[in-house]
C-alpha cells in the first residue's frame, strides 16, 4: 500500500542541516506501525512526506497504486491534494478542530472534503469512542481526551486508506496517552486502515501493542549534516 526506496529529504538551507534517509519502507493495508525517535530526528519530515505535504528529494515512493514521486516531479498539487483528501487521515498532536463548529461538524469535514458524506458513519465512530454524547457540543466545551477521540474520529470518517499521528499524546496525561493510543490503533483495525504514530515515547507505544520502527541518527560529518534513517526491511524478507 504505501512503498518507499531510497528515499531522501534534506533541509540544507540553515546553520544546522538536516537529511532524512529512508532506504527502505514498506507498509500493508491495515498495518499499524509506531515510528520512534528523538527529538529532531525526522519523524515530522517523514509523516509530512508521507502525507503528500512535502516531496521527496530523490528516491521512489508509491501509495495506494499512485506514483507520488513522480507526481511531485511533474507539479501535480491537484492529483497529490486529492489523493491526501480521499486516502489520507491525520491526527495532530492537538485537536486542530475547528471552535466554530459542532464536534459533529468537526468529523464531518474529511468528508466533506472528500466528497463522502456519512452521516451513519460519523454516529458509528462517535459511539465506538465514546463521544456519541458530545456530537452536538463545540470543541470548547470538550475535555482534552475527548477532543482527541474527535480528532481521532475525523481522521477515519472518510474511510482512509492510511492514518497519520503526529505525537497525537504529547499533550495529554499518561493514563490517557495510553487509551489515545489504544483507540487509535482499534479504531484502524475496525477500519482496515494502515497507521503510522510518530512518538518519542517507544515504550508506551510497545506496551499499547505497536511494533516499533526506530531511526537511526548520526551527528553531523565532514559535510556538517545530521542525517537520520528510518529503515524498515522489505515486508517479503521481513516474513
Ligand atoms: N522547514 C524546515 N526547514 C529547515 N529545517 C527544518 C525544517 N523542518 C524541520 N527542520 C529540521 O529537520 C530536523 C528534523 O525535524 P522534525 O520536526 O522532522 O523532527 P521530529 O523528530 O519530528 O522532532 P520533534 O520530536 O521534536 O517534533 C530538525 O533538525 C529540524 O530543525
Amino acid at each position: 500500500m504505501l512503498s518507499l526506496r531510497g528515499v531522501t529529504k534534506a533541509y540544507r538551507g540553515d546553520a544546522a542541516p538536516f537529511a532524512l534517509e529512508v532506504p527502505t519502507f514498506d507498509l500493508a493495508a491495515g498495518e499499524a506501525l509506531a515510528l520512534a525517535g528523538p527529538s529532531g530526528s525526522g519523524k515530522s519530515t517523514l509523516l509530512m512526506m508521507l502525507a503528500l505535504a512535502a516531496p521527496p528529494d530523490a528516491g521512489a515512493f508509491t501509495f495506494d497504486g499512485a506514483d507520488i514521486a513522480l507526481l511531485w516531479r511533474k507539479g501535480r498539487r491537484d492529483a497529490l491534494a486529492e489523493l491526501r483528501a480521499r486516502r489520507i487521515g491525520v491526527v495532530p498532536q492537538t485537536g486542530g478542530l475547528l471552535p466554530y463548529l459542532t464536534v459533529a461538524g468537526n468529523i464531518a469535514l474529511t468528508q466533506r472534503i472528500a466528497g463522502r458524506e456519512d452521516a451513519a458513519r460519523i454516529r458509528a465512530l462517535a459511539e465506538d469512542l465514546g463521544i456519541a454524547p458530545q456530537l452536538s457540543k463545540h470543541p470548547a466545551a470538550l475535555s482534552v481526551g475527548q477532543r482527541q477521540r474527535v480528532s481521532i474520529a475525523r481522521a477515519l470518517a472518510h474511510r482512509p486508506a492510511l492514518v497519520l499521528a503526529d505525537e497525537p499524546t504529547a499533550s495529554v496525561h499518561p493514563e490517557l496517552a495510553d487509551a489515545v493510543l489504544a483507540l487509535l490503533k482499534r479504531e484502524c483495525a475496525a477500519a482496515g486502515a494502515a497507521l503510522l504514530v510518530a512518538t518519542h515515547d517507544p515504550d508506551r507505544a510497545a506496551a499499547a501493542g505497536y511494533p516499533i520502527l526506530r531511526c537511526t541518527t548520526h551527528a553531523p560529518g565532514a559535510d556538517g549534516i545530521a542525517r537520520s534513517v528510518f529503515a524498515r526491511l522489505p515486508l517479503a524478507e521481513a516474513a
